[in-house]
C-alpha cells in the first residue's frame, strides 16, 4: 500500500524562515535561514520540501532569489507556493527546477489562465484550496474566492493533477488537521490530496495516513516540526510503518 508523503514546510518573509498562525501577516514566528532549515530537513531523510514565499503571497515584495537557491541546493524535490499567478512568476518559479508549484489566488482570480497552464504543465501543476469553513480565500487568505466544492469541479474538469487542501482554522495552530474536510475533498475529486495545517503530534500522522486510501497523498508539516513536537525522523518512521510507538 502507498504511504503518506510527508513534506516539511519552510515558509519565508523577510528573508527567514518563519511560522504564522493561521496564516495572518504579523504572527511570524522566526526560525532563521531558511536554507538552513530545508538543509536540515533534507538531512533528516525528507524527499520533499514545501517552500512558500509568503511576501510574494501577501503582496508585500518576493524572497525569489532566496527561495531560487534554496530550490537549487536541494537533492530532494520541492513543492514551490506563494504567489504565482501569472506567467513571469510561474516561469521564474519553474525555471528553478522545483518539481511542482502550487496555485492559490490565481485558481480563484484568473480561471482560464490556470486551465491554460494545467494544460501546458500537466502534473508540474498542483492547486492550493485554502479555506474557512468551505469558502476559499486568496491573496495570502486574506480574500474570499468563492466556493469549494464548484470550484474544485471545475479544476477536476480542467484536468488539474493535485490539490493541496488548507484549513486555515488550523494552519500554525497544532490543533490536528481537519479530517472531515480532506475527506469531503477526497470524495470530490480522484485526484490525489496533500494535506496542509495543523498537525501537531504523531498520531495526528497516523491518523492521515489512514486516509491515503480515500486520496490523500501527502501531508505538509510546519509548526510541529519547528515547535519539537516530535522530529522529522520520527515522523518519517511513523508513516513509512515503521516503529515510533505512539
Ligand atoms: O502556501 C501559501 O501560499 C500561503 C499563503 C499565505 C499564508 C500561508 C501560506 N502557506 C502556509 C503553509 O503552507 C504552511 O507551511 C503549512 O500549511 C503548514 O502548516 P502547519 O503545519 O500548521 O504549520
Amino acid at each position: 500500500m502507498p504511504t503518506l508523503e510527508l513534506l516539511p514546510a519552510v515558509d519565508v518573509r523577510d528573508g527567514q524562515a518563519v511560522r504564522l498562525v493561521h496564516g495572518v501577516s504579523g504572527t511570524e514566528t522566526s526560525y532563521g535561514d531558511p536554507l538552513a532549515a530545508a538543509l536540515a530537513w533534507q538531512a533528516a531523510g525528507a524527499e520533499w520540501l514545501h517552500l512558500v514565499d509568503l511576501d510574494a503571497a501577501f503582496g508585500t515584495g518576493d524572497n525569489r532569489e532566496r527561495i531560487a537557491e534554496v530550490t537549487r541546493t536541494m537533492d530532494i524535490k520541492v513543492e514551490l507556493s506563494g504567489g504565482i499567478r501569472d506567467d513571469a512568476s510561474l516561469a521564474a518559479a519553474l525555471a528553478t527546477g522545483c518539481t511542482r508549484v502550487n496555485l492559490g489566488t490565481a485558481a480563484l482570480e484568473s480561471p482560464e489562465w490556470v486551465a491554460k497552464v494545467i494544460a501546458e504543465h500537466g502534473d508540474r501543476i498542483a492547486v492550493g484550496l485554502d479555506v474557512r469553513g468551505t469558502t476559499l480565500r486568496g491573496r495570502g487568505w486574506t480574500r474570499d474566492g468563492g466556493d469549494l466544492f464548484e470550484t474544485l469541479a471545475r479544476l477536476n474538469a480542467e484536468g488539474c493533477a493535485r490539490y493541496v487542501v488548507t484549513d486555515i482554522n488550523k494552519d500554525g495552530t497544532l490543533q490536528g488537521p481537519n479530517v472531515d474536510l480532506l475527506r469531503s475533498v477526497c470524495a470530490a475529486t480522484d485526484r490525489p490530496v496533500v494535506a496542509s495545517g495543523g498537525v501537531s503530534s504523531l498520531d495526528d500522522l497516523r491518523v492521515l495516513a489512514t486516509l491515503v486510501p480515500e486520496g490523500v497523498e501527502g501531508a505538509i508539516v510546519g509548526k510541529a516540526l519547528y515547535a519539537r513536537a516530535f522530529t522529522l525522523e520520527e515522523a518519517l518512521a511513523v508513516v513509512s510503518g515503521g516503529g515510533v510507538a505512539a
